[in-house]
């Protein structure tokens, strides 16, 4: 299949290098050192799954240049995404699909803006990865999973599905209720990125402490309230799932907010916690422990804060 890689980082790096090493036409859409090293020297994936170096993948800056594809996999930050998605034409037939795995409730609702929401695929992703160095994408190991909206049997997705099977690279759920998908992760990834963005401690860190883990059962206790209210039902005993699935991560997992906090970039705050008081708030549902963790982090929440002389 052809496929657009657009933000060739964590997530983007490891699926389309994956998607790569089976034969797919892929190309990756990045920027800066990143790009410079992958078109220098490939991409590099390290995982405990298996290395690959992709020698020969097509790595470009310039969304215009790269034509009509099968598949665009969205994979930018949220704070980047409007930009990307506006230049999504070019690459658009009837017959493409757009993809969407960002954290949070909004990736679909932002590319819907500029394209027919019919062919945008929601979906989560449950993997950790990141950018090691410029061109080398690592995950730790931990759970790889993606549950991904079927569009009710349509046939680009079943060849992507085909061939993220064939890859090996992630178990792949074929989905039928992505809304419910999409906030089962939004409910867990906004309490879990808000308490290790509070503490600064990762996954290993939080679990261990009876305080955190207190936090983190509220956050997610509010998060279902707003869901509940918004008349999305999730499964009786999320809040344990959410306890018993993050709880068994490698304990030096932290969250994607954290480490862009730590790195001083753009954050996805305003999407996560931000994003559960704001419904809060419109709904009338409570959100204490979120309201605090989007007034405490704001400030933050595009890049390093700034301080009055
Ligand atoms: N990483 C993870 O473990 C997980 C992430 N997610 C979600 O997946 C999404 C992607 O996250 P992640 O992979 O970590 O993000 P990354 O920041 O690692 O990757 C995004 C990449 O896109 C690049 N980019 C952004 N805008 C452009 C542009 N206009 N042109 C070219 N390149 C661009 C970024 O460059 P630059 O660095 O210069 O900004 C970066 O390299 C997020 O919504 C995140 O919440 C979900 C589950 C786990
Ligand atoms: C915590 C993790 C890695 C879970 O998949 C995640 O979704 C994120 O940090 O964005």
């Amino acid at each position: 299949m052809k496929i657009a890689v657009i933000g060739a980082g964590g997530i983007g790096g490891y699926l389309g290098g994956r998607l790569s090493q089976t034969g797919n036409q892929v190309t990756l859409v990045a920027r800066g050192g990143h790009l410079n090293a992958i078109r220098q020297n490939g991409l590099r994936i390290e995982s405990p799954f298996g290395c690959a170096h992709l020698t020969s993948i097509e790595a470009t800056d310039n969304i215009a240049a790269i034509g009509p594809v099968d598949i665009i996999l969205a994979t930018v930050k949220l704070p980047d995404l409007n930009d990307v998605a506006r230049q999504f034409s070019s690459m658009i037939t009837e017959t493409t699909r757009i993809i969407t795995l960002q954290n949070g409730i909004d990736a679909k609702p932002m590319i819907a803006q500029f394209t027919n929401a019919d062919r945008i695929a929601q979906g989560v992703i449950y993997l950790a990865a990141d950018i090691k160095e410029p061109g080398t994408i690592m995950t730790p190991g931990g759970k790889h999973q993606m549950l991904v909206d079927d569009l009710n049997g349509d046939a680009t997705m079943a060849a992507l599905f085909d061939e993220i099977d064939r890859a090996e690279a992630i178990d792949v759920t074929r989905s039928r209720d992505a809304e419910k998908v999409v906030w089962s992760k939004f409910t867990a990834q906004a309490s879990i990125a808000g308490v290790t963005a509070l503490t600064r401690l990762p996954l290993g860190g939080v679990f261990a402490s009876q305080e955190a883990k207190v936090l983190l059962a509220q956050m997610i206790d509010e998060a279902i309230a707003v869901a509940s209210a918004k008349g999305i039902q999730l499964d009786p005993d999320h809040r344990e799932t959410v306890f018993r699935t993050y709880g068994a991560q490698p304990g030096a997992q932290s969250s994607s907010l954290l480490v862009d906090i730590e790195a001083g970039k753009p954050t996805e705050l305003q999407w996560l916690s931000g994003r559960v008081h704001a419904l809060g708030k419109e709904l009338g549902v409570p959100t204490p422990a979120h309201s605090v963790t989007w007034n405490a982090l704001a400030a933050v929440k595009d890049g390093p804060a700034t301080i009055r002389a």
